[in-house]
């Protein structure tokens, strides 16, 4: 580190186009940082051999090659140098097999001088953070765990928290996909800038712009005073965009819009503004299948499924359901004031058998009403409620139903059986149980409403 603090941090820019070499090389030296230019592939890749640079800024399109080719031969040679790509306008498949390729972000040109100060800005200190920006949250967003399925994610956290490339989390519900973004989050650049996580699916689809975009005072009736949205408090940081497969369609392309622009206009203004947005997404749906189904415009899930980060199921991670387990009972004691009670040998066993339909947040609530059940000291299989497989209670409900016709009948027993059944294994959180059973929210509420299921919130 030392070495850094004495010398002025070095650019290479790499461009074939003069105007916009010096135009690079001046905003950089005002910033006061040491520029040196290379008018194509072949000059650029003996630079870097040469020489350390902090961040290496490369046009796409050279007479001599492409742009790609560095961010390669960094990856290949190692090289550990943050690689930014200058792509044409409009071109986002240019953008996304750059950052696939393992750049650290890329500038759509022309080159908004503002947006290249803020990508100068966070890859230098990007070099200068080896550990996490904030070891606070990231305390806060571990995910623990040892077997390879996870060692996996968390090599793959470690990757994606050094670079800004979109990420698209899958796994089933209660998988820990939110945890995993504010872990990629924290160990970030930006782990010291707001992380802010919406809830796609449970957003009234009249509000959703005004929500994302903010608005300006006389918008709207009501609208009594301006309003920043979901990527103004996200400025600087991260946006996570939880059940990202619930978002309508029309808000579809006003997101792509604003990611792709990297622009926001709030709802009755004029102008658009800049916004620095790194963007998570995640959902337990599959995102392809919804393209496919014509609910998912596929421009946006390429745009945000640049790289897939899939959490694995809990049944999944051998032992790392004890080692949660004894974290969280851990957790839950400290907050009743009292020390964890000791898991007993046939409630290990339990546990390592069940297949956590609901994941570490199943876990959890399972945990949680043991506690309530226990002696205090001592947790036992019976304490945990268990024993039955998932499918044996499916199938000893239905044979629980009563008769089969009317048919309608029937069947509003086992929907209303089912979303019991999620709503008991998540505490009667709606929309916690909308997602294990795989609706969205509003979907939940009007069946909740149909079948006269009493609706307190959550
Ligand atoms: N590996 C893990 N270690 C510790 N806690 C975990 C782990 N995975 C998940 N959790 C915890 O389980 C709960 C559910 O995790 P989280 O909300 O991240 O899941 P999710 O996949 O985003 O769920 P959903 O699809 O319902 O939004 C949280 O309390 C989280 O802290």
């Amino acid at each position: 580190m030392a070495k850094k603090s004495k010398v002025l941090p070095r650019v290479l820019v790499v461009d074939d186009e003069t105007d916009l070499a010096d135009l690079l090389e001046l905003t950089l030296l005002k910033m006061g940082l040491d520029v040196v230019k290379a008018n194509s592939v072949t000059v650029a890749k003996k630079q870097l051999d040469a020489q350390r640079f902090d961040l290496c800024l490369s046009d796409m399109r050279m007479t001599d090659g492409e742009g790609l080719e560095l961010v390669q031969h960094i990856q290949t040679h190692r090289l550990d140098v943050p690689i930014a790509i200058l792509t044409a306008y409009g071109s986002t498949n240019n953008a996304i097999a750059a950052l696939k390729a393992g750049a650290f972000d890329y500038l759509a040109k022309p080159v908004s001088l503002e947006q290249l100060r803020t990508l100068v800005k966070s890859a230098l200190k990007l070099e200068q953070t080896s550990e996490p920006a904030s070891n606070s949250v990231a305390a806060g967003s571990q995910l623990l765990g040892s077997s390879p399925a996870l060692l996996h994610v968390l090599g793959l956290v470690d990757k994606l928290a050094r670079n800004l490339a979109p990420v698209y989390i899958t796994g089933e519900s209660g998988s820990g996909k939110e945890r995993a973004a504010r872990l990629i989050h924290a160990k970030s650049a930006r782990g010291d800038k707001p992380f802010i996580a919406v809830n796609c699916g449970a957003i009234p689809e009249n509000l959703m712009e005004s929500e994302f975009f903010g608005y300006r005072k006389g918008a709207f009736t009501g609208a009594t005073e301006d309003r920043d949205g979901f990527f103004q408090a996200a400025d600087g940081g991260t946006l996570f965009l939880d059940e990202v497969a619930d978002l309508p369609l029309p808000m579809q392309v006003k997101l792509l819009r604003a990611i792709q622009e990297r622009k926001v206009r709030q709802v009755g203004g004029v102008s658009e503004v800049d916004v620095d947005v790194r963007i998570i997404s995640a959902t337990h749906q599959s995102l392809a299948k919804c393209v496919e189904e014509g609910r998912f415009r596929q421009d946006l899930y390429y745009r945000l499924n640049v790289i897939e980060l899939k959490m694995p199921p809990l049944r999944e991670m051998g032992e790392d359901v004890l080692l949660i387990a004894q974290a969280v009972l851990k957790k839950i004691a400290q907050r009743h004031n009292m020390d964890a009670p000791v898991l007993q040998a046939d409630a290990l066993q339990a546990l390592r058998r069940y297949d956590f339909p609901g994941n570490v947040r199943e876990l959890e609530n399972l945990l949680e009403r043991a506690l309530a059940l226990s002696d205090g000291l001592h947790i036992y299989a019976e304490d945990l409620h268990i024993q039955q497989s998932t499918a044996d209670k499916a199938e000893a409900q239905a044979a629980n139903l009563g008769d089969t016709y009317p048919l309608q009948d029937y069947l509003d027993r086992v929907e209303k059986a089912a979303i019991m059944a999620a709503l008991d294994k998540t505490n009667f959180n709606r929309t916690q149980a909308a997602k294990l059973l795989g609706i969205t929210f509003r979907s939940m509420r009007y069946r909740l409403d149909r079948l006269g299921i009493c609706q307190d919130e959550d």
